[in-house]
């Protein structure tokens, strides 16, 4: 419309109000449009266009945004949701990768859609235009479209093959560096510094080239389709003295299909930029779609308390894909209000009893009973508000100490002092700076192997649960300490449920009852004393 106006304000003929040729450019309509009108309507259309495109900025960034959050929010959600043994077998730095860098491509894919929508919208109407103005020219943009098309699936295939190979160098790049993060100190142990650097920097020399050669492939795409439609206005021009079109209508639609370029340029780096996000976006769907933890979601009966016992029958578990069961034909009985000991060689399924028992994973075969009621149809957070397991590795988070105690629970902080003193633990922390706001950070550096367990326990008791699992939990402390730990918590535990493994006789000699593991690999099944 510019074009037009700009040829009708110097344009000079005899009926100088009115615009003579431009019904050429609107397919030959007879017009009586004056000049001021034109310019008002121009106007018109600029601001509005102006407007139109704000306000379709904001929309289209709120909505990208509103998509994003979802997903990513949904992508969380199916971390925490999905079943442990699921949840155990992803890579953390992918699971990391999805929700904070993937996670967008979602988003992004939506995006492209509607862009690929309006461009699609915007040629039609372009190209109607050019049907109704000068249709021997328009069959020829036709033609030429189809070339384009044709060429351009071409590059599909190879912008999928990139996009792949991009998303794969970066989750290496990515799975590096976590797993230096998480190794430093035995990295700097075996003297690996450079090998790391050397590795690293191959890695990310792979995601630039990837990176590289998308640009190129863009910059190829876009000279493809600036090419295509130079052809297809010079074949217009080379043959418009045989074509059966009116000169003025031939240029109109030589304008318009020149403006109709960038239209095309953006319908093709959006399908282009489809086909590079494709690996991600499977990815994001793939855990999207993973199935959620049926326990999770099952509800059943609420139990406030234990009273009698929990009952191992004739449990066998299999991990995935693992050839041979951590526990077989597991049976045996914790007492209510008892203290038990669960011993056993290494590898012999008590770490996985502890998780069986968590409700983290569920026995591949037989059941467990509490007070008599199968465990699968006892609502899950009830049963877990009666239980707090401390382990071996302590789990830190970035925060304080009382926030590691608290583990964002609602915990008052006498009760988190109490258990401090229960896991003696008070006198270490009052000994740092800032006391029991000194600061950790996940990796709670200033910590040793001992003092971290005993924020693990403390994390454990401050909850005062009826039942405390200890799995290897004073396994660092020294036998002093361990000693003393013990005796607090037997103390406190008398009449309360205690379920402590541990490798060390003098420990399961503490506990009333002691159920002894044989590795899953050389019994032939039975006996799990009680
Ligand atoms: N996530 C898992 N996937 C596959 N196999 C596993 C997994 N966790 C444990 N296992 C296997 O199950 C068996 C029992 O492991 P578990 O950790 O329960 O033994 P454990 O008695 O606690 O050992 P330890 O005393 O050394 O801590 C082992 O053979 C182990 O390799």
């Amino acid at each position: 419309m510019l074009v037009s106006l700009v040829f009708a304000l110097s344009q000079q003929s005899p009926a100088s109000g009115s615009v003579a040729w431009l019904p050429a450019y609107f397919g030959g309509l007879e017009s009586s449009i004056t000049k001021s009108m034109l310019v008002a309507v121009l106007i018109c259309a600029i601001i509005l266009r102006i407007i139109l495109g704000f306000v379709n900025d904001i929309i289209a960034s709120t909505v990208s945004h509103q998509i994003s959050e979802s997903i990513r929010h949904r992508l969380y959600a199916k971390i925490l949701t999905i079943p442990f043994q699921r949840f155990q077998r992803y890579e953390r730095s992918d699971l990391i990768n999805v929700i904070a860098t993937e996670s967008y491509s979602v988003a992004s894919a939506h995006t492209g859609l509607v862009r690929l929508g309006i461009s699609l919208g915007t040629i039609i109407i372009f190209g109607a235009g050019m049907l109704v103005m000068a249709w021997p020219i328009a069959v020829l943009a036709v033609m030429f479209g189809v070339v384009h098309n044709l060429s351009l699936g071409l590059f599909a295939a190879a912008y999928r093959r990139l996009g792949a190979a991009s998303l794969s160098a970066l989750e290496e790049l990515t799975h590096l560096s976590w797993t230096t993060l998480q190794t430093l100190k035995a990295v700097k142990s075996f003297g690996l510094e450079d090998d790391h650097k050397g590795i690293f920097e191959t890695l990310s020399k792979t995601v630039g080239e990837t990176w590289r050669r998308s640009d190129r492939m863009g910059a190829a795409t876009s000279l493809l389709s600036e090419t295509l439609t130079f052809g297809v206005i010079l074949t217009i021009i080379l043959s418009s003295q045989v074509l059966p079109v009116d000169f003025r209508a031939a240029l109109s639609a030589t304008i318009l299909l020149y403006r109709l370029q960038p239209h095309i340029k953006q319908f093709d780096s959006q399908l282009l930029r489809l086909h590079e996000i494709e690996a991600s976006l499977q990815n994001v769907l793939a855990l999207i779609a993973e199935q959620d933890d049926a326990r999770k979601t099952a509800g059943g009966e609420e139990l406030r308390h234990l009273k009698q016992e929990i009952v191992f029958h004739d449990v066998s578990f299999f991990y995935e894909e693992a050839r041979m069961p951590a526990v077989r034909h597991a049976s045996f009985s914790i007492r209510a209000g008892e203290t038990t000991a669960l011993t056993g060689p290494s590898g012999s399924g008590k770490t996985t009893i502890i998780n069986m028992l968590l409700d983290l994973i569920q026995p591949t075969e037989g059941r467990i009973t509490i007070d008599g009621k199968d465990l699968s149809t006892i609502e899950r957070s009830s049963w877990l508000r009666l239980l707090a397991v401390s382990g071996q590795d302590v789990e830190l988070m970035d925060g304080s100490v009382l926030d590691n105690i608290r583990f964002r629970r609602d915990i008052l902080e006498e009760d988190v002092r109490w258990a401090a003193d229960m896991a003696c633990a008070t006198e270490f922390i009052e000994n740092l700076p800032y006391g029991f706001d000194e600061w950790l950070g996940d990796e709670a550096i200033r910590l040793s192997g001992g003092q971290r367990q005993r924020i693990g326990l403390a994390r454990a008791l401050a909850g005062r649960p009826d039942i405390l699992l200890l799995d290897e939990a004073t396994s660092a402390l020294d036998e002093e300490t361990e000693g003393r730990v013990l005796s607090l918590l037997l103390r406190e535990y008398d009449g309360r449920t205690l379920i402590v493994v541990s490798h060390r006789p003098s420990v399961a000699r503490l506990m009333k009852n002691r159920i002894d593991l044989r590795p899953a690999t050389t019994a032939d099944g039975l006996l799990y004393g009680g």
